[in-house]
């Protein structure tokens, strides 16, 4: 079975949205190389993630805070959302809007809540995940924006924004530092940020920088497997991990969020490109 798929056109860029997952998988500005970066290994299977785009993670990140809390970073990524609004077209924009209503078949998560997924693409790219809660009881929830970056060489990329934030990264150790200067690489990296993901990516390869911005996150997350890493993931090329690393917009660990009844909570991202600077070299 083929997995439904929206494409939304604007005169400035072009986004394509498959359903399961309300998966956002490319994002790509016109006579340019992708921004938002898919595998081409990746499978589009019922019941897979696809590899790249922006996964939507809901209600836990990763293994979440308790034991036994399965799939991997939530599962509202492997469920049918349904289009409910667009795509339309105004002003050089177009917009389109996913919901998805819960409980689902999760003992983990039995609570009556709705999600909507928002995407905006024109000179940028904007997305908001509105999560609803309908029940009544409150409950808490990680959310994230699992956003695969393609850039043209991932060791030779700075990413800025970080210098002097809080941070954990497990291939160094579980202990929480400092992050002292900018990321000079963002190959082989597994690392948490207690700040918000803005941030700029310096593409020196493709000759562009990306801009990440949002108002209401809490954590940035830089990942990529490394060599050995992608070796061992079936929907990764091996050598696609010079292509790509995700810059994550979360609340996670001890920003979880706590929605009470009635009340909501919009994880939001914009996306800019433009022209590299040579100040940011
Ligand atoms: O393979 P998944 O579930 O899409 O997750 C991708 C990666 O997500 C990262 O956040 C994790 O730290 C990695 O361990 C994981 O491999």
């Amino acid at each position: 079975m083929t997995l439904e798929k929206t494409t939304l056109s604007s005169d400035f860029s072009t986004a394509e949205v498959y359903e399961q997952g309300a998966h956002l998988a490319t994002w790509t500005p016109k006579e340019q190389p992708p921004v938002i970066w898919t595998s081409t290994a990746s499978k589009y299977e019922v019941g897979t993630g696809i590899r790249g785009g922006i996964p939507i993670v809901f209600p836990w990140f990763n293994a979440g805070r308790k034991p036994g809390l399965t799939p991997r970073h939530g599962f509202v990524r492997f469920e049918n959302w349904q289009l409910v609004s667009g795509p339309s077209s105004k002003d050089g924009e177009t917009t389109a809007t996913w919901e998805l209503n819960g409980p689902l078949d999760n003992e983990n998560f039995p609570y009556k809540f709705r999600a909507r997924f928002e995407v905006k693409t024109g000179k940028a790219l904007s997305v908001a995940l509105v999560v609803e809660n309908l029940d009544t009881e409150e409950f808490d929830c990680e959310l994230a924006f699992h956003t695969y970056f393609h850039v043209g060489d991932t060791e030779n990329t700075r990413i800025l924004g970080f210098n002097g934030a809080s941070a954990k990264d497990p291939f160094i150790s579980p202990a929480f530092f400092r992050q002292e200067g900018e990321l000079e690489s963002a190959a082989e990296i597994d690392r948490v940020f207690f700040t918000p993901p803005n941030a700029t990516i310096v593409d020196r390869v493709n000759n562009r920088v990306i801009r990440t911005h949002s108002e209401n996150a809490s954590n940035a997350i830089v990942w990529n497997p490394g060599p050995e890493g992608a070796k061992e993931m079936a929907d990764l090329q091996d050598d696609d991990w010079k292509r790509f690393f995700c810059l994550e917009t979360a609340c996670i660990y001890d920003n979880a969020v706590v929605i009470k009844p009635g009340e909501s909570f919009t994880l939001d991202l914009q996306v800019q490109v433009e022209s590299l600077n040579p100040i940011y070299l």
